[in-house]
């Protein structure tokens, strides 16, 4: 089975945990456009609350009622993808420039669901670049503060997200710095580093957010928990 077709599964198993009535998260990326185009599918009365322009703008065309997270008290469920699921579903998401809206809308979230092919599924963190968003303002004296912590965990330094048209700008109007790595062994020590730095908006590690994962493979969808 391929990817995608892996991506598709999972997306559609995870729209069938949605209920009538749920304010529902909605996540950023191939894999979380499946969830999306699943769920509209389904035509059922929810709200969804758009982790990204992109999303914002696929649930629209799919008559998706949307929100903002500032309309909304608490979300019932947020599924989206991920970069890399580590032990104890541990996550490095980013990859798609999202994850401040992301990380927002997860922990303003009563349930998270992560969705994947199985390639995402890895036994330690860190083959996948990660995502760093920095805000705009001087970020070259904060990505050398980032060169400094990479340094501390032996990583090399940290690199400004570029496109064919430029310096990537988030949603938010940030830049994100990805550190390659090869492996996260300390992640939760990582994870407090990078948010004591001025100018670091926030970073792609999602450490226990996830409730569970619907992880799509050639055997099926496989549930993980933490
Ligand atoms: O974190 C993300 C966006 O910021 C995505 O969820 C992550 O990059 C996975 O994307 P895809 O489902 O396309 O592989």
């Amino acid at each position: 089975m391929s990817a995608d077709a892996q991506k598709k599964a999972s997306g559609e198993a995870a729209a069938l945990l949605v209920e009538p009535g749920m304010v529902v998260g909605l996540g950023t990326g191939s894999t979380a456009a499946w969830f999306v185009k699943a769920l509209a599918a389904r035509k059922l009365d929810v709200r969804g609350v758009p982790t990204s322009e992109a999303t914002a703008s696929l649930a629209r065309e799919l008559g998706i009622p949307l929100a903002t997270l500032d309309d909304v008290m608490s979300i019932d469920l947020t599924v989206d993808g991920a970069d890399e699921i580590g032990p104890g579903l541990s996550l490095i998401k980013g990859g798609g420039a999202a994850l401040l809206r992301e990380k927002l809308v997860w922990e303003a979230s009563k349930r998270c669901v992560v969705i994947a092919d199985a390639a995402k599924h890895v036994k330690v963190l860190g083959k996948f670049p990660l995502p760093i968003e920095v805000v705009r303002f001087g970020h070259p004296h904060t990505g050398r503060r980032l060169a400094d912590i990479a340094a501390e965990f032996d990583l090399p330094p940290p690199r400004l997200r570029m496109a064919d048209r430029g310096i990537v700008v988030t949603d938010g109007g940030n830049v994100i710095y990805d550190m390659a790595s090869g492996a996260i062994t300390e992640p939760a020590a990582l994870a407090s580093a990078l948010k004591a730095v001025t100018g670091v908006v926030d970073h792609g590690l999602f450490l226990d957010l996830a409730d569970e994962a619907l992880v799509g493979t050639d055997e099926g969808v496989v549930k993980l928990l933490p």
